[in-house]
């Protein structure tokens, strides 16, 4: 807003306050937000808000969510890449595994293929790599260390996000494809596995003398999602707005078994095949973040719809 004959602190002051009753986030001027919908997206912010702390809840997939995509170059691993150690596994077992990626992984985020098309194929690669697991006798008591020799690493402002979430008492829901042991181990070595926190996952069933012998329940993958929710509805009732995170098309049904729902705002990570891809999310999440490898977008709305004298008075 500018007003060139009235004196700069005023215009501060009047922008503000245009600010503050249009709702407006400037963050999501930033080029590498993209939106369908920007009027759609800040009302949505603003109904959450009215409601606060109290109504919301946080569902998000972990890797390349909560975790970086890449760091300084070099892809950082996925809750099943951490266990790519030889503590766990032989060389035979890890070649096998890491030709499997070069093999699904492409299948997985292509964007001429229907999440119908992908869904058996995601079936296979899951269920080839757990045998593989199994058959390597991995140790429970390894995993500790095996976490904290990879580079995993959550997206820069982890600690805000989970801090934030766990001083105002909103849950947050970790659905994750990946391997649930693993990934509990990567939040609790970051000091972030608050009482809020919650997690879906593929959990290890260890024996007696804590050896893999089998993955309990029901295989979760990246596209089947939905199921998952279904099965898991009960842990998801009770908050009627719902921020959810993603980095993958499937990531968006991780709400279905939630009922009574009033508003749902979805942000979506672009990481990968960026241009393919730019369309067909845009088109399915309200907000798509692209190739940001950190959690500021996500703090900056938690910080809006949670604390707004917080956020007024700093920038006052
Ligand atoms: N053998 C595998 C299977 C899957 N992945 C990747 O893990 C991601 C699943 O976890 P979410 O937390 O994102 O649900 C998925 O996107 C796969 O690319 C893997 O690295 N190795």
């Amino acid at each position: 807003m500018q007003i060139p004959w009235i004196s700069t602190p005023i215009r501060s002051v009047l922008a503000i306050w245009h600010q503050f009753i249009k709702n407006e986030i400037p963050e999501l001027s930033k080029c590498s937000v993209l939106m369908r919908d920007r009027a759609r997206v800040e009302e949505t912010i603003y109904s959450m808000k009215r409601t606060g702390p109290s109504g919301l809840q946080v569902i998000s997939d972990f890797d390349m969510t909560l975790t970086r995509f890449s760091y300084k170059g070099q892809r950082v691993p996925t809750t099943h890449n951490i266990l790519d150690n030889r503590l766990l596994i032989d060389e035979d077992c890890e070649k096998k595994i890491k030709r499997l990626l070069n093999t699904y992984y492409p299948i997985e985020i292509d964007a001429q293929l229907s999440p119908e098309q992908k869904q058996p194929l995601m079936v296979e690669w899951w269920s080839k790599v757990h045998e593989l697991l199994i058959e390597q006798k991995i140790r429970k008591n390894m995993l500790e260390r095996v976490v904290r020799e990879s580079g995993s690493r959550l997206r820069e402002g982890y600690r805000e996000f989970f801090d934030l979430l766990s001083e105002l008492q909103v849950p947050l829901l970790i659905f994750s494809a990946g391997i649930g042991d693993v990934l509990e181990e990567v939040i609790r070595q970051n000091n972030v596995f608050h009482p809020n926190v919650n997690v879906i996952s593929n959990y290890m069933d260890f024996d007696a003398a804590g050896v893999l012998q089998a993955f309990k329940g029901q295989l979760i993958h990246t596209f089947n999602k939905r199921e998952g929710a279904l099965l898991h509805g009960a842990r998801l009732r009770g908050r009627p707005n719902v921020l959810l995170l993603g980095d993958s098309l499937g990531d968006l049904n991780m709400a279905d078994g939630l009922s009574n729902t009033e508003h749902i705002l979805t942000i979506g990570f672009l990481n990968d095949q960026v241009e393919e891809r730019k369309e067909s999310y845009v088109k399915s999440f309200d907000i798509v973040l692209v190739k940001d490898e950190t959690l500021e977008i996500p703090n900056v709305i938690l910080k809006n719809i949670l604390k707004p004298q917080v956020r007024w008075s700093k920038r006052l």
